[in-house]
């Protein structure tokens, strides 16, 4: 345990000190490509939408745009082949796309067919005329419904190009858009199709008036028409300038990309098909050793043996420099992980060399996590003291493993700088997103092993790409050659056993091992089963599991923002009256209230529950400043913290983050548990959203600010992180010192993936939003450990979103099945 409760603390890096706080998986608002445009030396800056301009008016760029900023020679003026800047990185996403709005909303085009208003204000021409798309497009920006930095992307463009047709500008802007919404790429078919899918369109229909929707101005275009525009444009490459070209956008068949995401997946297929195209040797005893990491009898289904599907994935992953573990919470991935690397260790040491072994993980959260797992199950394995001290603990973030640089999307480890390892694990792949993927392969010595563990079935990461889902496309069936399964049950002793099991040829299938049964939610946990039936998109069937599973599922229809019930949840259900010992300043308002205890309390917690233990636990006044006390203390508090949280779909709005935050502090101030009289009082919860290393904060990291003693003698607020060192030890903070930080009584889906709360109340808004579906529902329910409660404050809505999934656009198997040549041509 360690603290410096002054905030004087010492920054533990693992190697690398000179970080900076710039991270591609946070979540705040479009950085990444901005910094494109900065490294290409054109200043741009993104900022709120330009308001719309009047009709008819000059085209309006975004302050500090691309276009706004350029100098006049790089505008109408360039020349029409110029030396082509490669395009960079784009922004994270808002939102999924998804399939179709239905239910519980109008679709767009009812609102469409509804307009009465005239079509067009202004009469534009946008496909006759460039600057008539232009100015379309800056009416969208007005509307929220294309981004600034989407606008500035075509600026460019033009600059570069400015006699393109407006069909290839409008592509170039609904392609960037896409990788906001997550998508690599634009498909011209699927865009034709459902147009107005290709802005981030609001649901409410009022919104969509004056203003002329992608679905009226691409009205009677054909895909052929708009690939023959692209195809004769000097800013796109295709067919034999596919793998070769410098332009700043690629046609692969009906798929538009920006280059920069066009190289990610060829050089993240390239770099796969190469690690799969060869098997490692494996140790001759292979079966002996896994018998030996194995001993339990075969697992049972409805008192069937079935496959030990643990140990096939230890038998593929020993054989290959890639493999894929998926499966659900509590599957055995990390017991499967650690069972192998002792393995792998334990036959290099017996070769007398030791690998070299590291782990990651996308966030600071689940990195510490799958810290203290392995801590955990290591110390279970029938393996010699000397071999486990060769296999690591210690897990990195994957931005710290690959060494990030001040003000670069580049790392220090690159394929002229590999890392040193032979072995790296990466857990919760699925936040994996292409562009870190192909950074991560990018640094991997060819000799190397990887190893990815994820849910498939969690939401994928924030920005583009869905990587995990498209790499495991086939792991439901197995899809495994006859000669692989054969191997494997050479090796295993047993046959593969499953029902849903069927031939395939894919090389990746080969080496993808999808976990079945999950020990912590068993059979007749109610958690596992309403999992499986989202999953499944079987509404009916999980409002069956709810109604069967009281002991660890509940439903909590709330009428109204205050709704008492709600509030009741969120205090805590299970109230007892506090126990009065050891409490100090705000502790004595929290007694003279209805405060629930956490002393003997079994049932679900709210939030009194960790406010109870900064109260009670606090340690005596007259404690020495240095005393571990303090840390053991805030540890506690923040252990607590970690046993409710609410999640929300949504930032915005009453049942959103923003609204609910505010109502939780409300409510907790009404029953004397906090003071918030200023932004930062006791027991306020708050999540770090940038990685800031010279504080050694990571983006994800939650603490709590509480009153410590400095070494003056005063007492102070700090704020407390974990160090996520797998020790419980504890960092104290400045509250003036974090930068980038929120308050998280509530916090989105997004951002709890890679956590589990004991009680996790999973709050949907009264009406379907894009954001909803099976695989943001399928997450909150999978982050609770004991208690799942479902808070609805509208009717269907449920029910609709476990009927949608979130459907990611990219050509990532594509690749992998075929060169990059016979793709593009397709
Ligand atoms: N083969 C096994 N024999 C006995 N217990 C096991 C076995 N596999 C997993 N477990 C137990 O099941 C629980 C979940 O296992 P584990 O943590 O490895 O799953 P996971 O898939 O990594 O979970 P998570 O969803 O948290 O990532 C742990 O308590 C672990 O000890």
């Amino acid at each position: 345990m360690d603290s410096d409760l002054n905030g004087a603390w010492e920054p533990d890096f693992e190697s690398e000190p000179d970080f900076a706080s710039e991270s591609s998986l946070e979540l705040a608002d479009e950085p990444a490509w901005l910094t494109a445009f900065l490294d290409e030396g054109v200043t741009h800056t993104e900022s709120a939408p330009a308001p719309a301009p009047a009709p008819g008016s000059a085209p309006v760029s975004a302050p500090g745009s691309a276009a706004a900023s350029a100098p006049a020679s790089t505008a109408k003026t360039a020349p029409a082949k110029p030396a082509v800047p490669s395009v960079r990185a784009h922004a994270p996403a808002t939102a999924p796309n998804i399939e179709p709005l239905t239910g519980a909303t109008r679709s767009l085009a009812q609102f469409a067919a509804d307009r009465n208003d005239p079509v067009q204000p202004g009469g534009l021409r946008p496909l006759e005329n460039a600057d008539d798309l232009l100015r379309q497009l800056d009416l969208w920006v007005g509307r929220g419904w294309l981004r600034a930095l989407d606008r500035a992307f075509v600026d460019l463009l033009h600059g570069i190009a400015p006699q393109s047709d407006s069909l290839v500008l409008l592509a170039a802007a609904l392609t960037s858009h896409q990788l906001g919404h997550g998508h690599v790429c634009l498909d011209l078919a699927a865009t034709l199709d459902e147009p107005d899918f290709a802005l981030s369109l609001p649901p409410e229909g009022d919104a969509l008036r004056n203003t002329m929707l992608p679905s009226q101005l691409l009205s009677g275009l054909t895909p052929d028409v708009w690939r023959d525009a692209l195809l004769a444009n000097p800013l796109v490459d295709h067919g034999s300038n596919l793998a070769a070209g410098d332009r700043p956008m690629v046609l692969a068949g009906n798929r538009l990309y920006l280059r920069r995401y066009w190289n990610y997946e060829l050089s993240v297929a390239a770099s796969l098909r190469d690690r799969l195209a060869e098997p490692l040797p494996v140790p001759p005893d292979l079966p002996a050793r896994l018998a030996d990491l194995f001993p339990e009898p075969p697992p049972q289904v409805d008192g069937k043996p079935v496959s030990d599907w643990q140990k096939v994935a230890c038998a593929l992953a020993a054989r290959g420099r890639f493999s894929l573990i998926t499966g659900g919470p509590g599957t055995g991935k990390t017991t499967t992980v650690v069972r192998l690397l002792g393995m792998l260790q334990a036959s290099a040491l017996a070769d007398g060399q030791a690998l070299r072994i590291r782990l990651a993980a996308p966030t600071g959260k689940a990195a510490a996590r799958l810290g203290e797992s392995i801590g955990v199950q290591l110390s279970r394995l029938p393996l010699t003291d000397d071999v486990k001290a060769h296999v690591p603990t210690t897990v990195s973030t994957l931005h710290r493993l690959l060494g990030n640089r001040p003000d670069s999307r580049r790392f220090r480890h690159d394929r002229r700088h590999p890392l040193s390892l032979d072995v790296l694990v990466i857990d919760e792949a699925s936040m994996i997103d292409l562009e870190m993927m192909a950074s991560v392969l990018d640094a991997l010595p060819a000799s190397a092993r990887l190893i990815l563990l994820g849910d498939k079935d969690q939401l994928a990461s924030v920005e583009a790409g869905a990587v995990l889902g498209d790499l495991c496309r086939d792991a439901e069936i197995g899809a495994y050659r006859a000669d692989t399964r054969a191997w494997l049950e050479a090796m295993t002793g047993a046959p593969l056993v499953d029902p849903m099991l069927e031939p395939g040829e894919q090389a990746l299938a080969q080496q993808t091992v999808m976990l079945r049964h999950s020990r912590r939610f068993g059979g007749a946990s109610g958690i596992g089963r309403l999992a499986r039936a989202v999953n499944a998109q079987d509404p009916a069937q999980a409002r069956v599991v709810f109604a069967q599973s009281p002991q660890d599922l509940s439903t909590l229809r709330v009428d109204g923002e205050r709704d008492a019930a709600l509030l009741t949840l969120i205090v805590g259900a299970t109230s007892r009256r506090a126990a009065g010992a050891g409490r100090t300043g705000s502790a004595a308002a929290a007694a003279s209230n209805d405060v629930p205890s956490d002393a003997a309390n079994a049932g679900p917690q709210g939030y009194a529950h960790y406010l109870n233990r900064l109260h009670n636990g606090r340690p005596p006044a007259t404690t020495h400043h240095d005393d571990p006390a303090w840390a053991k203390w805030a540890a506690d508090v923040l252990a607590a913290f970690d046993d409710f949280r609410l999640l929300c779909a949504l930032r915005k709005g009453p049942w959103g983050v923003e609204g609910l935050n505010q109502r939780v502090a409300d409510t907790l101030q009404a029953r004397g548990l906090i003071r918030a009289t200023d932004i930062w009082y006791e027991g306020r919860p708050v999540l770090s959203t940038r990685n800031d290393y010279s504080l050694g904060l990571m983006n994800g990291d939650i603490g709590i600010a509480m009153q410590v003693p400095t070494a003056e003698g005063t007492m102070a607020l700090r704020v407390a992180f974990p160090r996520n060192d797998g020790q419980g030890g504890v960092r104290f903070v400045l509250p003036s010192r974090i930068g980038a930080i929120e308050t998280v009584f509530a916090m989105t889906v997004h951002k709890s993936q890679g956590s589990e709360f004991a009680h996790t109340a999973l709050v949907l808004p009264p009406a379907l939003n894009p954001v909803l579906t099976k695989e943001l529902i399928y997450t909150g329910i999978t982050r609770a450990r004991q208690w799942f409660t479902l808070v609805e404050s509208g009717e269907g809505v449920f029910d609709a979103a476990v009927a949608r999934r979130v459907r990611r656009l990219s050509g990532l198997s594509l690749h992998l099945d075929a060169p990059s040549q016979a793709v593009g041509a397709g």
